[in-house]
């Protein structure tokens, strides 16, 4: 990470473990004060209230024909372009992955989720470690708290996984996620081509500048019901600090919010399409045009929801920078060269701000 990144204002310290969110509901204890959004009209963050009731569900973020794209049809390239460039995500069908597998990995992460707390405890985070299962990481005295528990784990490269976090219960788990992650790294290399050809740039520039190590992040998010959604977030404003996310919504349950124009939308659930976002590090390399959006979770006080968000980013070893030919008069250069962006992200996504307002010129 460059200087410039700067270390973040506050000191990071590790303040401790938390209980499962979901233990929280399960002895019915009083909310804990992190969890509540006080004083909504004075957030913490740039992004509005953080809690609103009353967000429109939108219809207007793009579906996008995956075989159609890989084709490379001009209108389904344009459309992925406008796509990204306004809303900077998309939802994504027909992209050859059977609905019967797509219910299956649902069926079995909310299974691992409903294990005994002692059973899942075995994959514990650790409280200096990224891996494994827990909540909301705390950094930060005082730092509000998200209403979810997770699993997260690193599943590319390889010979970087760190299997003692991968549950062997429910008994396929580790097969799903072995087959899950393929099927992704393939339509991940199709979508970073057919991006890169939506900017007229060389359809490998991208997966040239992710590498050979590039990194894939498996997070397994669960949001158990919450009793204040009026006042509490599954998921707090960030925009991810992935390359780009891949992300299997709940099939019944909404809860995701995108910021666009300053406004917020609620999007729809489509049973089976992935959503498509870029994170920070696909905006960096493409000089701002494509658009790392911010988005949030809400939650409500009825349903539980489970997604699964895959974050493909390039190997950590690498630079990025904004492509040269995505540079010119009329656009200057907007970011300075970061490595290892991830790194610092967590101290500024921990305090609600945007890691990549560090690395704007
Ligand atoms: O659960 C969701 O709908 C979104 C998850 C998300 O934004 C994330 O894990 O970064
Ligand atoms: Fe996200």
């Amino acid at each position: 990470m460059e200087e410039s990144m700067g270390e973040g204002e506050s000191k990071a310290v590790v303040v401790g473990s938390l209980k499962a969110v979901q233990e929280l509901v399960e002895n019915g204890d009083e909310m804990p004060q992190n969890y509540i959004y006080r004083d909504n009209n004075n957030s913490s963050n740039d992004y509005g209230p953080p809690v609103d009731l009353n967000v429109p569900l939108t219809t207007e973020i793009p579906l996008i024909d995956f075989a159609q794209l890989i084709s490379s049809s001009s209108s389904e390239l344009h459309k992925l372009r406008s796509a990204l460039s306004q809303w900077g995500c998309f939802q994504v069908v027909n992209h050859g992955i059977e609905d019967s597998f797509l219910d299956e990995v649902r069926k079995l992460s909310r299974e691992f989720f409903h294990l005994p707390m002692v059973e899942k405890q075995k994959y514990a985070r650790p409280l200096d470690g990224l891996e494994g299962y827990g909540n909301d990481m705390v950094l930060f005295e005082n730092q509000h708290l998200d209403w979810t528990d997770r699993l997260y784990l690193l599943v590319s490269p390889k010979d970087e996984q760190k299997l003692k976090f991968w549950p062997e219960n429910p008994e396929s788990f580790r097969n799903m996620l072995y087959d899950y992650s393929a099927r992704l790294r393939q339509i991940e290399e199709q979508l970073l081509k057919s991006i890169a050809r939506s900017l007229s740039v060389p359809d490998d520039c991208f997966l040239n500048q992710f590498g050979e190590r590039k990194k894939m992040y498996a997070r397994f998010n669960y949001y158990p019901p919450c009793p204040r959604p009026d006042l509490v977030l599954g998921l707090k404003p960030h925009g991810d600090g992935s390359g780009i996310t891949i992300l299997l919504q709940d099939k019944e349950v909404e809860g995701l919010q995108f910021l666009k124009d300053n406004q917020w939308f609620r999007v729809p659930i489509i049973p089976h399409a992935l959503l498509v976002n870029i994170g920070d590090q696909l905006e960096i390399m493409s000089n701002g045009i494509l658009k790392s959006p911010v988005h949030k979770v809400f939650t409500n006080s009825e349903r539980e929801r489970n997604t699964l968000a895959m974050f493909c980013s390039p190997d950590i070893a690498k630079d990025i920078e904004p492509m040269e030919e995505l540079v010119d008069d009329e656009r200057p250069r907007l970011y300075k060269k970061v490595r290892n962006y991830k790194e610092t992200y967590f101290h500024y996504y921990q305090q609600g701000k945007r890691p990549i307002d560090a690395v704007r010129i």
